[in-house]
């Protein structure tokens, strides 16, 4: 299904807090982090249950956002639970798809099957590259992977992004969820240059998956935009290094 058209005003409203093409030697792709909320602050309606927050225009939005970014980045229990695609709809524009990266360190997600193994047969789409510990137990055609030492239980997403950029030349990187990603990504505000939230009108509940940073965060740059059903806010961290 093709989306909804971008609502122009969302073009100069993004453009300050989309990734630079400032292609010079650096150590880490930008990164945006980016999700949509409920009022009470969830991202799904109970775990692994995939839920729309977002309205049809910031559905669109989203698109645009993975039009500018080289990667895209998601949690295994999102690739479980949403097989998602992870392409770029956007004007039909397959081809500016980002690279899907997927964080299964135990292996527990297959890329065939998948919808983003059929996007990527169909040439709508871009084969991922799977995040694992030790040598993948299952090496999948077409899958590249990004092999972290057998004594990590976590990953340092700084040296996970700084590997991206090196190994796959990942300028650009938007993380996309799920809670568990974005709850680590809040505690690490030197590592996100945009944040790009947004709210749905509507409250999911106690069951709902919440996302909040450990501790308080303020934000600078702050704007809003807003639409018909929910509402745009994009930020960047201030006081990054002490979060
Ligand atoms: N509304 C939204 O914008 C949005 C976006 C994405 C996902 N979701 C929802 O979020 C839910 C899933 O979220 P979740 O919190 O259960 O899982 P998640 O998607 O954040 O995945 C968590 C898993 O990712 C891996 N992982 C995460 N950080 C890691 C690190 N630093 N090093 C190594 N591995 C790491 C681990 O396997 C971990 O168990 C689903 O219900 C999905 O529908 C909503
Ligand atoms: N912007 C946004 N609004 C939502 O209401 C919602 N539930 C998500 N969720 C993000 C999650 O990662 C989804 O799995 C992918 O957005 C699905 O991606 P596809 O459309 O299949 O490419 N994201």
């Amino acid at each position: 299904m093709s989306l909804a058209a971008l609502r122009d005003d969302l073009v100069p409203f993004l453009a300050p807090y989309l990734p630079s093409n400032d292609v010079s030697a650096k150590e880490r792709p930008f990164i945006t982090l980016t999700y949509a909320q409920s009022l009470d602050s969830r991202i799904s309606a109970a775990p692994g249950v995939r839920t729309a927050i977002s309205h049809s225009e910031t559905k669109t939005m989203t698109h645009y956002l993975r039009y500018h970014h080289d990667g895209i980045l998601i949690g295994s229990r999102t690739a479980l639970a949403d097989d998602p695609g992870l392409n770029c709809k956007f004007n039909d524009e397959f081809e500016k798809s980002p690279r899907p990266i997927i964080l299964d360190l135990s292996q527990k997600w297959r890329f065939q099957g998948s919808q983003m193994y059929t996007l990527y047969k169909q040439g709508r789409g871009k084969p991922p590259i799977v995040v694992v510990r030790g040598a993948p137990t299952l090496r999948e055609n077409d899958v590249d992977y990004l092999i972290f030492s057998q004594n990590e239980r976590y990953i340092d997403f700084e040296i996970l992004f700084s590997r991206l950029e090196a190994e796959f030349g990942l300028h650009s990187v938007m993380v996309e969820g799920g809670a568990f990603v974005i709850n680590e990504l809040l505690a690490r505000g030197d590592l996100v240059d945009s944040l790009v939230i947004t709210i749905g009108s509507v409250f999911l509940g106690k069951n709902g998956v919440e996302v909040s940073p450990a501790n308080s965060l303020e934000l600078k740059d702050i704007d809003w935009w807003n639409g018909t059903r929910d509402a745009i806010m994009c930020a960047r961290f201030l006081n990054p290094k002490i979060v």
